[in-house]
């Protein structure tokens, strides 16, 4: 049953990573973009809404200024990114005329995913778009985002874009055949793993971080996956350089790593992003838990919270509420209302011994954590 959802999908969020778009960092890979626009049109052009999420701008711009070395500081990843998106949108655009399609840029950053108006408007453009039969092509605003702000990686941003247009199926394609038990990189008898729930916490243990071109690595496309099914999005990890791996991926072959949403899109959609869960209880907490939350996206814990309001049960919607009883955010909370009555002023590492057995470091962890101005 599983792979025929990507035969029977209507629209799929396609992200291509910074590792395969490159030429081990000397520049666009133009004959791999080549195969890539072959069969993206193709697939377009059998009536599959396609949004391209392609990573590559700083890659492209250090080219094209002489650097060998990708810098460290900010400033100049984002004049690296700079020069090197115009570079991007064209190639793609050029290569998509052959195929008559007309392709948009379309830059977003994290501000475009908090503010509800913000929100809705990138929405509606990005429909209308896909109504006209253009393929949109998104990055991270790179030029404008700070580091406190930034995405960073590319997974993240594709997840948040299949949230934001309700796409059925996330493709990430990467420079390894999919997702392994362990780094290939590094183990040689690593398997991969051809499907797993998108939920399944053990995953995150056998991803590892990315190689010197990519940003994320297998972690980054993991917690992709997760945040993906929120809106019902199936995801796939698969190699980039698989012969026809779009296409095979379409015919339902079995390619890659399907992490698949265990939610259907209705209901995660109302959950998440119109807000529509009963708030089962309520956690207080101090400044600096609310300063983080709101300022960094960061998880919940325990340490912060001061006091726990109701009865829950874990994996229930609790709201987090600053010193002013105002609310900042709602999550899913890792724990009972008991056990986090009793965690609550802990560090993480006395969890285990406050409880008497081991759990989350987390109360709420931040993929399951909305704040609430967003919603
Ligand atoms: N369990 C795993 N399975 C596959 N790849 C993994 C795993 N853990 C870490 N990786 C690494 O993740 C890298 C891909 O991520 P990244 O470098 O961020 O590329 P991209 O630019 O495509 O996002 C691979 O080259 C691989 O070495
Ligand atoms: N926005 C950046 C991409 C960041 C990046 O490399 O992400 P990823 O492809 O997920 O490793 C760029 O265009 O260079």
């Amino acid at each position: 049953m599983s792979r025929k959802s990507l035969s029977t999908s209507r629209r799929w969020v396609v992200k291509i990573g910074s590792a395969l778009l490159t030429n081990d960092g000397q520049g666009l890979d133009e004959q791999a973009i080549d195969a890539w626009v072959a069969e993206l049109a193709a697939l377009r052009q059998a009536g599959l809404e396609i949004i391209l999420v392609s990573s590559g701008a700083v890659a492209a711009g250090m080219t094209q200024l002489g650097w060998n070395k990708r810098p460290t500081s900010l400033h100049e990843l984002q004049a690296a990114a700079a020069v090197g998106q115009a570079g991007l949108v064209q190639t793609y655009q050029q290569k998509f005329q052959r195929f008559q399609l007309q392709t948009a840029q379309v830059l977003l950053d994290h501000d475009d995913f908090s503010s509800r108006q913000r929100y809705l408007n990138a929405r509606s453009t990005l429909n209308t778009l896909l109504e006209l039969g253009v393929v949109p092509i998104v990055n991270e605003n790179d030029t404008v985002v700070t580091d406190e702000i930034r995405f960073g990686d590319n997974d993240t941003l594709a997840a948040l874009v299949a949230n934001l247009l309700d796409a059925e199926q996330l493709v990430i394609l990467t420079d390894q055949q999919g997702m392994f038990d362990s780094d290939p990189r590094n183990n040689p008898n690593a398997k991969l793993i051809s499907e797993a729930s998108a939920r399944d916490g053990s995953l995150e243990e056998k991803a590892g971080g990315g190689g010197k071109l990519g940003r994320g690595g297998m972690r980054t496309k993991v917690r992709a996956a997760r945040v993906a099914a929120r809106s019902g999005a199936h995801t796939v990890i698969a190699g980039g350089r698989i012969e026809h791996v779009l296409s095979r991926l379409r015919r339902g072959e079995e390619v890659g790593t399907l992490l698949l949403a265990d939610r259907q899109p209705e209901a995660a959609r109302k959950q998440w992003l119109a807000g529509h869960l009963q708030a089962k209880g309520k956690l207080m907490l101090d400044a600096g838990a609310s300063r983080v939350l709101r300022g960094e996206g960061k998880s919940l814990l325990p340490v912060g919270v001061t006091q726990v309001v109701g009865e829950f049960t874990r994996g229930e919607l609790v709201l987090c509420c600053d010193e002013q009883g105002t609310e900042i955010a709602r999550g899913l909370v890792n724990y009972n209302s008991d056990e986090a009555r009793r965690i609550i002023g802990l560090s993480s590492e006395k969890i285990t011994s406050a409880l008497g057995y081991g759990g989350d470091d987390e109360l709420i962890h931040r993929d399951n954590l909305v704040l609430s101005e967003s919603l």
